[in-house]
This record gives structure tokens, sequence and C-alpha cells, in this order.
């Protein structure tokens, strides 16, 4: 069996009378990609929060190559520390990235924070080779790029810092599909090479299917089920999962019959 990099253990998160989180545990091994999948509220996004280190939780811990990050102090070297064990990929690469900084520039600041004595000429070409960029691309602002190209960047500037995991955060989401087909092509590609784990947080199946070895759903606040993707997905236990599954529209599809499923659930 696989080590294991990441751990969460029991993690709970309230806000006022809402439970966003409530004790959720997965594992993630070296290398390996877990989808998180859920509706909307469901708690997704406040669990890769969590994982980060952009929320705090109420209770719970969460490990990285089983060294707990949870309470780490907040000085500059810590912050840097827990900063090259987890990245995350957002949504909207739009909103993360500054709109006056070139590509190359993004990728120059981002070394020379975490790795200040090295040379980053060599490294900020590698970066944008891996991702599909070239030297056209390295020059521009993020306002000059299209919404794929912005998503290569967020995705290049994460893997500067070398992480041992990357959460990514409904990162295809706002993109086309076919435009999405090539970011997860590309996401599986440097998964392969570079043996980094992936911590996917995504509402869409079809994502999930593509990209995910394991998989946790969560439904209110709680992993209702979970287990290797394909079981999950052909074999459903849960009857949420179930009804996830048959939400997703296709021909013969019945709305009517969906909603009313959910209401029983
Ligand atoms: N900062 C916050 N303040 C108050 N409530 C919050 C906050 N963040 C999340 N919540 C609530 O916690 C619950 C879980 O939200 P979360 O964003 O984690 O879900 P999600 O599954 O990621 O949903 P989405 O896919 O819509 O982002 C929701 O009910 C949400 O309204």
């Amino acid at each position: 069996m696989k080590k294991t990099v990441l751990e969460a253990v029991g993690l709970r998160r309230a806000y006022a009378s809402v439970q966003a989180v409530d004790n959720v545990s997965f594992r993630l091994a070296e290398g390996g990609s877990l989808g998180i999948v859920g509706e909307s509220g469901s708690g997704k996004t406040t669990t890769a929060r969590i994982v980060v280190g952009l929320e705090r939780a109420d209770s719970g811990r969460v490990f990285v190559h089983r060294r707990d990050r949870t309470d780490r102090g907040r000085g500059r070297a810590q912050r840097l520390a827990r900063a090259r064990e987890v990245q995350m990929v957002f949504q909207d690469p739009y909103l993360s990235l500054d709109p006056r900084t070139t590509v190359e520039a993004v990728l120059r600041e981002t070394l020379a924070l975490h790795f200040p004595k090295a040379d980053h000429a060599g490294r900020i070409t590698e970066l944008l080779d891996r991702v599909g960029l070239g030297r056209r691309e390295a020059g521009a602002l993020p306002g000059q790029l299209s919404g794929g190209q912005r998503q290569r960047v967020a995705i290049a500037r994460a893997l500067a810092v070398e992480p041992a995991v990357l959460v990514l955060d409904e990162a295809v989401a706002a993109l086309d599909v076919s435009v999405q087909a090539q970011i997860l092509n590309l996401l599986s590609e440097i998964r392969e090479r570079t043996g980094i784990a992936y911590l996917f947080i995504t509402h869409d199946l079809g994502v999930v299917r593509c990209v995910t070895d394991d998989v946790i759903v969560m439904r209110h606040g709680k992993v209702v089920e979970s287990g290797p993707t394909g079981r999950v997905l052909e074999t459903p236990e849960h009857p949420y999962t179930r009804l996830l599954l048959e939400s997703v529209p296709r021909p013969g599809w019945d709305p009517k019959r969906i909603a009313a499923a959910r209401r029983e659930l």
C-alpha cells in the first residue's frame, strides 16, 4: 500500500448554526488523487480551506507526511513551510492572479519567496513548458490570456513551490468543456511525471471519473460515502450518491422525479 501524504482526522467547522463540516476524515496516498464531491453547500470548500490552512477547524487535525500542520505557528517561516506542503488552485484564476503582473514575474516572485538562493530563469522556462505555455505567454498579463491559459499559469505557480499536495477547488468549473478536458489531461500528465497528489473538490461527477482514484461524497457537512471512484460511481451504496448520479442530465432524464427523490432523502 502506498504511503499516506495527507490525512484529515475528524474535521469540524461551524458558522453560527450551520455545521459546514461535520467530522470529516480522509486519507490521500502519495501521488494519489482523491475527489470530494457533493452539491453546493455540502462543505467541500470549507474542508479544502481547512486543509490548506486558509480556514481554522473548530476541531480535528490535518497531517502531511504524518506531521501535524493544524497548530503550527503563524510566523513567516512556518507559513512558507506550510505552503510548500500544500498548494491550492482556485476556480477563477482571474481573481487569484494580480492583473498587473506578467506571467513570468508571477513565477519569479513565487520562486524568490520559496527558493531565494536558486537560479530562477531555467526553472521558469521549465514550469511554463510543463503547463504548455511558451515565451509569448511568459510576457503577458493575465488579462491578455484565455481562461484556460490563466488556469495553466495558476497551476504553474502552484507547482513552482514543489508541493506534496495540490488542492484544486472547482479548478475547471469556469472553463469551456473542451478546455476543461485539456486542463484535466494536463493535470493527469503532471501527476504521472511528478508524483504530486491531488485533492479535487468538484460538484462534477464527470471530473471525478476522469481524474480521481478515490472519492468521498459529502452531504450537509458529513461524509456519506467513500471508496474507489469506479466502485462509488458504478455501484453507489448511499441513496444520496445515487441521487447525485441520477441528477446528471441525460436523455430520458426526469427532473421532477429527481426533485421528489431529493425531498424524500
Ligand atoms: N464564511 C462563512 N460564513 C458563514 N457561512 C459559511 C461560510 N463559509 C461557508 N459557509 C456555509 O457553510 C456551508 C458549506 O459551505 P461550503 O462553501 O463549504 O460548501 P461547498 O460544498 O463548497 O459549496 P459550493 O460548491 O457552493 O462552494 C454552507 O451552508 C455555507 O453557507
